[in-house]
C-alpha cells in the first residue's frame, strides 16, 4: 500500500469545560467530554521515493514547516527510526481544510491525529494507540482525545481519558468569523480556574436527551466573550433557540437538537453574516475500525 486517500479528521464539540486548576507548569487542569460530530477535514497521503516529509498544498496561515500534519508525520518518522534502525520513506500530505482554525473544533489536532493513523498504517510501523497518543500530546492537548476515538470524558490537561455513552444529537454551529488563539483565553487573569471537580455519573444522567445536554458549562467563554465581542453575539443570538454555548476556547458556538429538522428549522434563521452548518454526533472516529484498529486499510 502506497496512498491513503480521503482520510476524514473530524470535528470535536467540548460538550461542557471545566477548569478546575492549573499545574506547575502553567497548563491548565480541565474537566470535560469531547463529541466528535461528521464535519471533518481531508487528508490524503502518498509514500515518497525519497525520505522527505512534505506538504503538497497551501494551507492559509499555516507555513509547511509549522503545520502539526508536518511535525506529527516527522516524529513518527523519527521514532521508527529509533525503532527500526532504518528511516521509513517519505511521506507527501495534501490538507483540504474545512474547520476553521481557531475555532476549537480541534482542527489541527484531528488532522495531526488522522496523519499519526495514516501513516502507522502505511509504514507498518506498529505502534500501539497508546503510543501514538503519547507521541502526539506533545504538539497539542487534543490529540490524544482523536486517537481515543470515541466521546470521552477528559481530565489532566485532556489526556486522562475515559469512554462515556454520549448524547446522539444534531448540532447547529455557528463560526462567529474571528480567530481564537487558545494561549489568550487561559492566560487572561479573570479566567475561573477552581471549578468544583465532577464525576462522570454526573455528566451521564445528563444524556438521555438533546435538550438535556446543558450539562456544566463552559469555563473559557466568559473570557472569551469579553475578548471577542463576535463570539458573544453568536452565543447570544443561538441562546435563542436552546442551550448555547462555545466549544474548547472558541470561537465557534453549538447548540444541541433531537432531530435533523429542529437544526434545519434554525440553520435556516441564522444571519447571514456568520457561516453554519449542522452536523451529527460520531459514536467513535471514522478510522477507528480501519485504521486504529489495525484491521487492514481500505486504499
Ligand atoms: C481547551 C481545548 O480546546 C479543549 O479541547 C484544548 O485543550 C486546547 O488545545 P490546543 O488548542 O491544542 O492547545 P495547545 O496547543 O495544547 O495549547 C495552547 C496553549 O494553551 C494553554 N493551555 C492549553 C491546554 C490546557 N489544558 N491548559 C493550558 O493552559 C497553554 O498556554 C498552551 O501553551
Ligand atoms: N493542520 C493545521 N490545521 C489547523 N491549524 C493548524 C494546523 N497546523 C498548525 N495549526 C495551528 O494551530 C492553530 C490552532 O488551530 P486549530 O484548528 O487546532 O484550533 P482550535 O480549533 O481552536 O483547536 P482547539 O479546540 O484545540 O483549541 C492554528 O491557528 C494554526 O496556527
Amino acid at each position: 500500500m502506497r496512498s491513503l486517500h480521503d482520510c476524514p479528521a473530524p470535528a470535536k464539540l467540548n460538550l461542557f469545560l471545566h477548569v478546575t486548576g492549573r499545574r506547575a507548569d502553567g497548563y491548565h487542569l480541565l474537566q470535560s467530554v469531547f463529541q466528535l460530530i461528521d464535519r471533518a477535514d481531508r487528508l490524503h497521503f502518498d509514500l515518497r521515493d525519497d525520505d522527505q516529509i512534505r506538504r503538497t498544498n497551501d494551507v492559509a496561515g499555516v507555513p509547511e514547516e509549522q503545520d502539526l500534519v508536518v511535525r506529527a508525520l516527522r516524529l513518527l518518522q523519527a521514532e521508527f527510526a529509533r525503532r527500526h534502525g532504518r528511516l521509513p520513506p517519505g511521506i507527501s500530505v495534501r490538507v483540504d481544510k474545512v474547520l476553521p482554525m481557531g475555532g476549537g473544533l480541534g482542527g489541527g489536532s484531528s488532522d495531526a491525529a488522522t496523519a499519526l493513523m495514516a501513516a502507522n498504517a502505511l509504514w507498518q510501523a506498529g505502534l500501539s494507540r497508546e503510543e501514538l497518543m503519547a507521541l502526539g500530546l506533545p504538539l497539542g492537548a487534543d490529540i490524544p482525545f482523536f486517537l481515543f476515538g470515541e466521546t470521552a470524558f477528559a481530565e489532566g490537561v485532556g489526556e486522562a481519558l475515559q469512554a462515556v455513552p454520549g448524547p446522539d444529537c444534531w448540532y447547529v454551529v455557528i463560526e462567529p468569523g474571528v480567530a481564537v488563539p487558545t494561549p489568550a483565553i487561559f492566560s487572561a487573569p479573570d479566567l475561573t480556574r477552581d471549578s468544583k471537580p465532577v464525576k462522570i455519573a454526573d455528566f451521564s444522567s445528563h444524556t438521555d436527551s438533546c435538550s438535556t445536554v446543558g450539562f456544566g458549562k463552559n469555563d473559557l467563554q466568559d473570557v472569551a466573550m469579553r475578548l471577542f465581542p463576535p463570539v458573544a453575539e453568536a452565543v447570544e443570538w443561538l441562546s435563542s433557540h436552546g442551550d448555547a454555548r462555545m466549544t474548547g476556547s472558541g470561537a465557534c458556538v453549538f447548540c444541541a437538537f433531537s432531530s435533523e429538522d429542529a437544526a434545519d428549522q434554525v440553520l435556516a434563521q441564522v444571519p447571514g453574516k456568520w457561516t453554519a452548518w449542522k452536523a451529527k454526533s460520531l459514536k467513535t472516529h471514522p478510522l477507528m475500525k480501519s485504521l486504529l484498529q489495525n484491521q487492514g486499510v481500505v486504499e
